[in-house]
C-alpha cells in the first residue's frame, strides 16, 4: 500500500493526521488559494483560472476527513465569504443560490445583489457552515494591495462568528525577488503585536484566539507546511 503510505505521510506531515476539519481559504484574487488547495490535494502545480464559483475538495482516507472550501477572491466572491463560515444560527437562515452565478446569496443581500448577478431562475436551499480554522493568503510580492488585503482580513478578524477560529496568515510568492519580509507583511498587515507565537503555545485558557503569520512559496512547495503544522495544534 505505497500510495496509502504516501497519502497518509503528506497529511501526517501537515499535522492533518486523524483531523477532521473544514478549512478555509481565503485571501484577495491572485493571492494563491486554488494553487495551494491543489498542491495540498495531490501535490501538482497547476495553472488556474481566476476561481469564479465556490468549490470544495474533500478527502476521505481512513479516519481522515480534510475539506477545504475555497471561494474565489474577487471582489463579488468576497460578499460570500462570510456564508461560508458564519456559524448556524438559531433557527434557520436562508441562504440562496443563484444557478446564474453559483453564489450562495443571503436574503438579505439578494435584492441589491441581483442586478449586478442577473440571477435568473431556481433558489436553492445552502447550508451554513462553521469553520475550525482559516487560512488567509496574501500575495507578499502584491505591496500595492497590501492595503485592500488587510481592510478585507480586518473585516473577519472582527467579526463575532469568527472570534475563535484559528488564523493562519500566508505570505506567499516568496519565490519572487523583492517580495515582503515576514516583519513588512505583518507591519502592512496591523498584525505586529496580534500574533501569538510559533512552535506549541498552549492558548486553551486563555480566550485568545491563535493567528500567526507564515511566509511561503506554494510554487517551491515551501513554508506552508510549517503553517499547517502550527495550525494543526489548534484544530480539536
Ligand atoms: N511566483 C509564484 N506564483 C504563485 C505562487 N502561488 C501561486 N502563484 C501564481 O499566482 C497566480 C494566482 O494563483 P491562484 O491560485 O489562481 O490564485 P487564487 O487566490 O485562487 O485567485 P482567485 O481564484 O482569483 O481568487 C497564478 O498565476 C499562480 O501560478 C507562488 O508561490 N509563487
Ligand atoms: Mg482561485
Amino acid at each position: 500500500m505505497f500510495l496509502l503510505d504516501w497519502f497518509y505521510g503528506v497529511l501526517a506531515s501537515l499535522g492533518l493526521w486523524q483531523k477532521e476539519a473544514k478549512i478555509l481559504f481565503l485571501g484577495l484574487d491572485n493571492a494563491g488559494k486554488t494553487t495551494l488547495l491543489h498542491m495540498l490535494k495531490d501535490e501538482r502545480l497547476v495553472q488556474h483560472q481566476p476561481t469564479q464559483y465556490p468549490t470544495s475538495e474533500e478527502l476521505n482516507i481512513g479516519k481522515i476527513k480534510f475539506k477545504a472550501f475555497d471561494l474565489g477572491g474577487h471582489q463579488i466572491a468576497r460578499r460570500v465569504w462570510k456564508d461560508y463560515y458564519a456559524k448556524v444560527e438559531h433557527g434557520s437562515c436562508t441562504v440562496m443560490e443563484s444557478l446564474n452565478s453559483g453564489y450562495p446569496i443571503l436574503t438579505k443581500y439578494y435584492l441589491w445583489s441581483c442586478s449586478f448577478l442577473q440571477p435568473s431562475s431556481l433558489l436553492l436551499a445552502a447550508p451554513r457552515w462553521g469553520v475550525d480554522a482559516m487560512v488567509y493568503l496574501v500575495d507578499a510580492y502584491d505591496k500595492e494591495r497590501f492595503a485592500e488585503s488587510k481592510k478585507e482580513l480586518d473585516a473577519l478578524l472582527s467579526d463575532e462568528a469568527l472570534a475563535n477560529v484559528p488564523f493562519l496568515i500566508l505570505g506567499n510568492k516568496i519565490d519572487i525577488p523583492y517580495a515582503a519580509s515576514e516583519d513588512e507583511l505583518r507591519y502592512h498587515l496591523g498584525l505586529t503585536n496580534f500574533t501569538t507565537g510559533k512552535g506549541k503555545v498552549n492558548l486553551a485558557d486563555s480566550n485568545v484566539r491563535p493567528l500567526e503569520v507564515f511566509m511561503c512559496s506554494i510554487v517551491r512547495k515551501m513554508g506552508y507546511g510549517n503553517g499547517f503544522k502550527w495550525m494543526s495544534q489548534y484544530i480539536k
